[in-house]
Parts: C-alpha cells; structure tokens; sequence
C-alpha cells in the first residue's frame, strides 16, 4: 500500500470522490471534487489520511457515527454526510440526469425533492451478542464489524428514542455471538420490530423477548422470521387515510414524506383513469389511495402484502373497487392482452427493475404509465424500451428518501 496526494476531478455514482490514479479512476470515499487529499492507495481504492484542501462545500458530519471530521467514515449507514446541502442535492439529481443520458434520454429531469433528517420512520439495524453487551447499529462499511450507535440523526425520534428498547429486546433473543437484523419500523401506534437471521429461539429466549417487549413501552409487534412472537397492539400505518397492518418486516418506503411525495405525483398522472393497474402493489401504498377515486388491480409476489392490502380494502367504507393478484412479474408480465383492461398503470418494481414488463407494456395501449424506482439504472433501461415503443416521456422527478447515502428515487410519467 503506497500513500499517495491527489486531487479529486467528480464524485461517482456510490458517492465516493474519483481521482486520477496511478492504474485509472481512484474511488476515495468521504472526499470531495475539488479538494487534494492524501490516500492510501490499495488498487482502484483510496483511503482517506488527511485533507490539504478541503472543499468550500464540505461540512462537519452532523453524527458523532460517521467519523471525525469525515475522515476514516465508520458507520456503513451513510455516505455523504460531509457534503453540504447544495453539492448533495445536486449530486442526487445528477445520477437520475445520467442514468437517462447514458440510455439516450434527453429530458428536463425536475428539481430533487430533498429529505430532512429524523424523517426515517424504517431503518434495518445489525445486533451481535458479544461478551460484555450488545452491539447495535449498522455494519461499518466494507467490514461487518458493527457500529454500535448512540444516535442516527437520519431515523426518527420514535426509533431514536428507543434505541435502549431495541437493545433490551434484541439482548434477550441473541443465543450467540452470530449477528441478526432488526428491521425496525414505526407505526402510528409504536415500534414493529421484525428480526431475521436468528438460527434459534429456544422457549427461555422466546419468554425472556416476550417478557422485555411487555415490560417496555411503545413496541407495537415483535417478530421473529416472519413468526409474529409478541404483539401488544397490532401495528398501523396509513396510506393516506387509508390504516393498513403490514406483514412482518414487509416492504414500506422508508419515509412518509417521499411516499406521500410518489403517492402525489401517481394521483397526479392518472387523473380521471377509472381502470388502473399497480404493479408490484406491496401492502397498497399506492393501489389504496388510487381506490378513493378509481378502480384498482393489485399485483404483487409476496402473499402476505397482499392480504393486508385486501384487508385494508375490505374494512374501507367507499373505495372503488380493489381486486388483488398474486403473480411473479418478472417471469409472468401482464400481456398486452391483459393490459386492455386499463387505461393508467403504476409499476414500482424491486431495483432490479421490470424489464419484462416494461417489454409488454410497451406494445400496449395504456394511456398513462407511471414508472416508480428506487434504481436510476434499471429505471433508465426500462424507460428507454417504453420510448422505444412509442411511449411519450412528459416528467421525471427525482426522490430523496435515503438522506446521505448513494440511493435516489424518481418518478417518471409516460403517455401513449
Ligand atoms: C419497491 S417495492 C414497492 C412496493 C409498493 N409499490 C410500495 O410503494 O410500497 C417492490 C415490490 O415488488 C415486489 N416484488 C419483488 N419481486 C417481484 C416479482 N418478481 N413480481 C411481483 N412483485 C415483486 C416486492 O415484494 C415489493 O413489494
């Protein structure tokens, strides 16, 4: 390993600063354009030493976890917390802008919604048992040692303030010193705790979990690989005045603000449509409140959101009518003769995208197509197969709801 001074040109699409190195790009995470640096050099990676220049946009990291000064990061969790606000944001929309130019998708990609910290109200924690305590946090990037938090400014003060509450549960349940996930999510009535990765749950840990949620306050449901241990009060979120119990540790996006954001800009696009289709629908974030003004088939792989989404729709007084479809998209689109049936259709696939679909969709009449993404890329490659077939692209806005990390959204809307 040689150290080495270099000046950083752009930031790259995972956030982290590129140089030119000695064999081609340098990636040197935490730093930023502009700013010379001194780096340890192992292959295309630079690790951060010291900062002779420092950029005029960097910022002290406002969380005590993501390193000092913003040099030598530890918390895995976020990526950009030395950028200040200006440089942040555009760098969000440049990789929407970029993902569509290098499909060829010349567009006037709208201004990024921005994100504000403590609005995270779903965050994926790591626990592991050790011999004195309990670790808990997120895994320090590139390793799986585990930062053990005291705060995380990006998640909500609900989830904040019970840091102490997870661990006591989270301490009960760890046999061994094998590491678990806590997928934590807040409800409208407390936390839904949902835990993977734990071999076993003997009966004494099982009692000992059950004991620690009922002797603590605010923990709605506890569950253990999908298996609901402890459940105080079923947990409740709503999409938009719609309430919905979600299965354990199922799919919700990640802040209210960004949902009600695409859920905004989805209710915008099919306008008067009376016929709507929402693809790979999860527990009905959009599908629900597209039913308070039109019809609505639901479609998705995982059985569970769909029972809570047909739950949801079934105590609703005064939707349209929802039907639901369990279906794998990727290797089952909807055909272009089942297409027929509507006249707008939202489709909010996985990062992998919807290439088979989009492939469908684009020989179908459907007038008004939303593409919802948490992948530029992928969205991008779908997009271009729409335009291909005769798709008119009228909108993309770009999404933050991953603050200071790599990860953008966007929205795009379709005509035909
Ligand atoms: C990004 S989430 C969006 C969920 C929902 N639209 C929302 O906003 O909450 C993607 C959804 O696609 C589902 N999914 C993943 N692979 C699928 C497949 N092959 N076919 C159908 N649905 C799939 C997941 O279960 C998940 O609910």
């Amino acid at each position: 390993m040689s150290v080495k001074t270099v000046t950083i040109d752009s930031l790259g699409a995972k956030g982290d600063g590129i140089a030119a190195g000695p064999a081609g790009a340098l990636f040197v995470p935490f730093s930023l354009p502009g700013e010379t640096v001194g780096v340890a050099v192992n292959g295309t990676v630079g690790t951060l030493m010291s900062i002779a220049t420092p950029s005029p946009e960097r910022q002290t990291p406002p969380c005590r976890h993501f390193g000092p000064e913003g040099v030598n990061g530890t918390c895995g969790g976020c990526v950009l917390q030395h950028a200040e606000d200006k440089l942040y944001h555009a760098f969000k929309r440049q990789l929407v802008i970029d993902a569509l130019a290098a499909r060829g998708i010349e567009t006037d990609v709208a201004p990024l919604v921005t994100a504000a910290p403590g609005q995270r109200r779903r965050v994926v924690l790591t626990a592991r048992r050790t011999e004195k305590a309990l670790l808990l946090g997120y895994s320090q990037m590139g390793s799986h040692h585990i930062v053990d938090i005291v705060e995380c400014p990006i998640a909500s003060p609900g989830i904040v303030r019970r840091l102490e509450a997870i661990r006591q549960i989270a301490l009960a349940l760890a046999a061994s010193a094998e590491p678990f996930r806590i997928t934590v999510l807040e409800a409208e009535n407390g936390l839904d705790l949902s835990i993977d990765g734990l071999t076993k749950l003997d009966d004494s840990r099982r009692r000992r979990a059950v004991e620690a949620v009922l002797g603590l306050r605010g923990i709605a449901r506890l569950s253990v690989g999908g298996e609901v241990i402890v459940e105080p009060s079923k947990p409740v979120i709503s999409f938009g005045t719609i309430p919905v119990t979600p299965p354990p540790g199922a799919f919700t996006q990640a802040t209210r603000e960004a949902e009600a954001t695409m859920a905004g800009l989805v209710l915008d696009a099919i306008g008067k449509a009376k016929r709507v289709a929402d693809l790979f629908s999860g527990a009905g974030t959009f599908a629900l409140r597209i039913a308070t003004r039109a019809r609505v088939h639901a479609v998705e792989s995982e059985e569970k959101a769909l029972k809570a989404l047909d739950a949801a729709a079934r105590a609703t007084q005064g939707l349209k009518p929802v039907t639901v479809e369990r279906r794998d998209l990727f290797r089952r689109p909807m055909m272009v003769s089942e297409l027929k049936a509507f006249d707008a259709l939202v489709f909010d696939p996985p990062r992998a995208g919807a290439e088979t679909q989009a492939a469908e969709l684009a020989r179908s009449a459907v007038k008004t197509v939303v593409a919802v993404s948490c992948n530029p890329t992928t969205l991008a490659r779908d997009l271009a197969t729409l335009i291909a077939g005769g798709y008119r692209l009228k909108s993309v806005t770009p999404i933050d709801q991953f603050l200071w990390s790599a990860h953008v959204e966007a929205v795009a809307v379709l005509e035909k």
